[in-house]
């Protein structure tokens, strides 16, 4: 609608022809930077930038991003998705707070006085620190990979920061320096965009929130602070640590001279529970699965701290203030789905497109000719962990085309998602009765159809893919008092509905023979040291104290939880 001014004029065309607060987000993703800007409220972007991240693979295993591109970004996609907005009628000054919504697990080290960082960014999804996992699994009754699962919520595995943390300590020089001269400063993403946007050396706040911190084995997810018994054992100090806040408060303003300079800061959150949130699964028994290069099925379990039997994590899905109660999920984590397609784009040649070939092949062949992909490449999260596992892709016969084989790539995100509901269903005692889903892979028709086939329930997709930075425009919205989260729980959420065309029989032997294909992936790969690639690096790797100091403590803890059981 297009409305007229006092002197007849047209103006800019203001949405309803009311002009509403507008909330700003900031989504680091592993792909990707975006910055959004939705109108309070409404649930579609109002203007949007986005900037592909620069991969950094220095060897099989390790994945690494540069944290000043990250910064660098932010700057780019904020001034163009801004300058968008005086086509719209609205200005800079009509942004009354933003939120931040990132990757989660991925780790960087910093130098409090230069604010230069320490080494590029360990990923999510980086697994150097193999043979540290096996170091600690080592000196634990049974091996047990679930040790510290209960003050934590997650299982020793390299996708948390701490062992990426300690990897730094023990393999970084600059680290170690920095370390002893008490300049050290540790975060996830979102902790390095918060304490640059605020000032950097020049008194950035060190702050992270809840959703992060819960994902790096240092938090404890009862008192939602961080636990000194972790913080001993991986020998991460306090201090280094950033203070760990709630997702909705007002943390600060932003003081980095960029565009966003004099912007409020009220919201965090995980990416994965900023689409829980943007997907409004904001009451007990609610769940989504995000489908991006990997696959989040996170099922809101209230204020009760679940603790899975099934191989799920337990994580907090938001606190929506510094008194309010922390709210929590059981999480089931994939690694590999949509990255899966872009293997056999790069790697296999199979297709040229991923977004506008796989489902049109995949589409030609009714079935996958009895073929079974696992694409465990760096081993199987959720609800296997097992970073022992190596990809397979099984059954092939005289017959099988490459159709076959890219349908195979798209069932195994399905197998994999009933594998998570499988785990959810035990361990909550309740079947989910339907599935929100979200992520630019759910674009794909023809995969949310064999989802609905392959776990026999109703696949709702959001009509927009992005829910993570819809999530962190709400709980930031809500501190600044423009996005009513009592109001949002009530806005229904617009979805396309995929319905179940099998039977019971049909998809459970489908599944069974899903299972004997994990089973053979499983035991593939063996534990190698982390080859480093500098001098000081290999020094390091091969030196004994580091892992020795890991031992001792573990011996340590062993003892502690010894004494406190007896
Ligand atoms: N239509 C589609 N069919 C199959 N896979 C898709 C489709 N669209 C996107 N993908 C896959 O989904 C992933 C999209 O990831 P993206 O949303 O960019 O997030 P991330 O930051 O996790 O990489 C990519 O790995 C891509 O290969
Ligand atoms: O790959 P993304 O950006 O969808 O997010 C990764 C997850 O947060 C990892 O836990």
């Amino acid at each position: 609608m297009v409305v007229l001014n006092m002197d007849g004029v047209a103006d800019m065309p203001v949405r309803d022809g009311v002009k509403k607060p507008l909330v700003g987000v900031i989504d680091d993703g592993t792909k990707t930077v975006r910055f959004v800007i939705y109108e309070a409220e409404r649930s579609e972007e109002l203007a949007a930038y986005q900037l592909d991240k620069t991969e950094v693979q220095p060897q099989e295993g390790w994945y690494e991003q540069d944290p000043m591109e990250i910064l660098n970004h932010i700057r780019t996609c904020s001034e163009n998705a801004i300058g968008q907005l005086t086509e719209l009628g609205y200005s800079k000054e009509d942004i009354v707070t933003l939120g931040i919504t990132n990757q989660r697990e991925t780790t960087i080290a910093w130098d409090k006085f230069t604010g230069e960082p320490l080494h590029p960014a360990i990923a999510w999804n980086d697994i150097r620190t193999d043979s540290t996992v096996d170091a600690i699994l080592a000196k634990v009754p049974d091996r047990n990979k679930n040790y510290l699962k209960s003050i934590s919520g997650l299982p020793i595995s390299p996708y948390f920061s701490a062992l990426k943390m300690r990897w730094l300590k023990d393999n970084i020089k600059a680290v170690r320096r920095a370390s002893r001269d008490k300049r050290l400063l540790f975060g996830t993403v979102d902790s390095w965009i918060v304490w640059n946007l605020t000032g950097g050396p020049q008194g950035g706040l060190h702050i992270t929130d809840v959703t992060n911190a819960s994902r790096t084995l240092l938090m404890d997810l009862e008192t939602l602070n961080w636990d000194p018994m972790l913080c001993r054992l991986f020998g991460i100090h306090r201090d280094s640590l950033p203070q760990i806040r709630s997702s909705s408060e007002l943390y600060g303003v932003v003081k980095d001279g960029s565009i966003l300079d004099g912007i409020r800061l009220s919201g965090i959150l995980g990416n994965q529970q900023a689409a829980l949130v943007g997907q409004n699964c904001l009451l007990a028994g609610q769940a989504k699965n995000t489908y991006r290069s990997g696959c989040f099925l996170l099922y809101n379990t209230g204020q009760r701290r679940v603790q899975s039997t099934h191989g799920l994590i337990t994580t907090v899905a938001y606190k929506l203030g510094p008194d309010a109660p922390a709210v929590y999920a059981l999480e089931g984590s994939i690694a590999v789905a949509g990255g899966a397609m872009k293997f056999l784009r790069d790697n296999l040649k199979l297709i040229n497109d991923v977004v506008n070939e796989t489902e049109h092949i995949a589409g030609q062949v009714f079935s996958t000719g009895d073929v079974y992909f696992v694409p465990a490449f760096s081993g199987l999260y959720a609800p296997y962990w097992r970073k022992d596992a190596r990809g397979i892709i099984c059954g092939l016969t005289a017959f099988t085309t490459k159709n076959h084989i890219i349908r195979a790539a798209l069932e195994a995100v399905c197998f994999q998602t009933r594998d998570i509901l499988e785990a959810m269903n035990k361990d909550c005692g309740m079947p989910l009765s339907k599935l929100h889903v979200d992520g630019k892979m759910s674009s794909n028709d023809l995969l949310m159809q064999i989802q609905a086939d392959l776990t026999g329930i109703p696949v709702l997709r959001a009509h927009s893919w992005d829910m993570g930075a819809l999530g962190a425009a709400v709980v930031a919205g809500h501190c600044a008092g423009v996005w009513g989260v009592e109001r949002w729980r009530h806005h229904a959420t617009p979805a396309d509905t995929f319905l179940p065309t099998t039977t019971d029989d049909d998809r459970n032997v489908r599944y069974t023979k899903w299972k004997m294909a994990v089973q053979r992936s499983l035991g593939w790969a063996t534990t190698k040291k982390s080859i480093t690639m500098t001098e000081e690096r290999y020094k390091l790797l091969a030196s004994i104290p580091a892992t020795l100091y890991i031992m001792g403590s573990f011996a340590m803890l062993v003892v502690s939880k010894m004494l406190k059981n007896s």
